[in-house]
């Protein structure tokens, strides 16, 4: 085997650990030279700089022919991250170029960054069988209705992707007009156009034929009574950002963002209309982030068929806190995670009318990583 020219965003966990010779099967003659940059500083003059045949990415370098025509030489492409907008699968596959993400790796931590946003705001509803409405029963909605369904609360579910079932129970309509929460748990999606689509002639239903960016706007909020709280935790652009602000000075809605459509820059006028901000860490514990990077890890391990030699398990530090007992000793949560202390970290950055995407970033970048319960 040769060696292994590695550019990774360094905001990936345990990167060296996971990517090194020893764990990438190398001998003593051949090595893994890894350079760590900021995500969004990874640009095509970069890769012809340093040829990497490793690309490993987080959710804030887009992918694709800007960045990869005319570079030869990376073979594999790995977003340690749930989400893949930023990434142009079609491209890639055109290209040859192997690409895996990490589905499903932060969906405890994102659902928990959502029980404790709506128990932070409502506590009584830790005793209430209230009604929570999940747009996109995924790996993250489907973790959210299974906690929901431990407290006792109703789900009212909508992915018009999945087939029916006891969570994939309503319509679109239904969810926004009838719950006391609404959650959104979808990626984001735009329409492919007419020629893409028949090029694509599959017959079945894909996420094109049910897009998801501005799904929640003047028209759908207007279905939503005043006081149901809506929580996107998703992708900031799934909302569109002036209908929110109209709709929010309209019913006084609670809103909770964790992303936002003008990400990484944040209005303050929208700011301070929100119930709960924060920067984009849903999904931000330790065991999220190392599950990211074992995941896409394990794909590279099969791309260069070699045997996997490192595991999260031996990384993750001692964690004690059990969803049993902080079931039944609720007010345990906010000890737990506050997340109104994300929230005023966020609102402190607030400068001449906006966060600067530069400090969205750097909270980002030193953000303290909780832990997940235990389940
Ligand atoms: N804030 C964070 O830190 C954070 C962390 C992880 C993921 N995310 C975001 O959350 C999204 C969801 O994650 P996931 O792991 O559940 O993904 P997933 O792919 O497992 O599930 C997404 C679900 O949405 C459904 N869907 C697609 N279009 C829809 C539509 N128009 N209406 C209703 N449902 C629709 C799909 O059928 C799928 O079941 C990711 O794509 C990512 O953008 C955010
Ligand atoms: O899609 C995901 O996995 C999340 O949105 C993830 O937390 C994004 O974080 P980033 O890649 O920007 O660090």
């Amino acid at each position: 085997m040769k060696n292994i020219t590695i550019v990774a965003d360094s905001n990936i966990a345990s990167l060296d650990e996971f990517f090194n010779g020893a764990t990438l099967g190398q001998t003593s003659e051949h090595s893994v030279n890894i350079v760590t940059v900021a995500g969004r500083d990874i640009n095509a003059q970069l890769l012809a700089d340093l040829q990497p045949d490793v690309l490993l990415i987080r959710s804030v370098t887009p992918v694709g022919a800007a960045l990869l025509a005319d570079n030869e030489s990376v073979q594999f492409v790995g977003s340690a991250t749930i989400g893949t907008d930023h990434v142009d699968q079609d491209y890639l596959t055109a290209r040859n170029i192997t690409f895996a993400n990490a589905a499903g790796c932060s969906k405890h931590s994102v659902a928990q960054y959502v029980l404790t946003a709506i128990l932070t705001l409502r506590p009584p509803y830790w005793q209430q069988s209230i009604t929570l409405g999940i747009i996109g029963l995924g790996n993250i909605g489907s973790t959210l209705a299974y906690y929901a369904n431990d407290l006792g609360w109703q789900v009212l579910g909508y992915d018009p992707l999945l087939p029916a079932s006891n969570i994939n129970n309503a319509s679109l309509e239904q969810v926004l007009s009838k719950s006391d929460v609404v959650s959104l748990h979808v990626p984001l999606t735009d329409k492919k156009s007419t020629d893409n689509k028949r090029a694509d002639a599959k017959g079945a239903s894909d996420s094109n034929d049910y897009p998801t960016r501005h799904l929640i706007n003047a028209k759908t909020l207007a279905m939503m009574p005043a006081q149901t709280m809506l929580i996107n935790s998703a992708r900031g652009p799934v909302i569109h950002a002036n209908d929110l602000e109209a709709d929010i000075a309209r019913t006084e809605r609670q809103v909770v963002l964790d992303v936002f459509e003008h990400e990484p820059q944040v209005s303050e006028h929208l700011l301070s209309k929100l119930a709960i901000a924060t920067p984009h860490i849903a999904g931000y514990t330790v065991e999220g982030k190392l599950r990211g990077t074992q995941i896409i890890y394990d794909a590279l391990c099969e791309t260069l068929a070699v045997t996997p030699a490192q595991s999260m398990q031996a990384l993750l530090p001692l964690n004690t806190f059990l969803w049993t007992e902080l079931k039944t000793h609720p007010e345990r949560l906010v000890t737990f995670y506050d997340i109104q202390q994300d929230d005023a970290a966020l609102r402190s950055k607030a400068v001449d009318g906006q966060v600067r995407g530069a400090d969205f970033d750097k909270l980002r970048r030193d953000y303290r990583l909780r832990r997940e319960w235990q389940r």
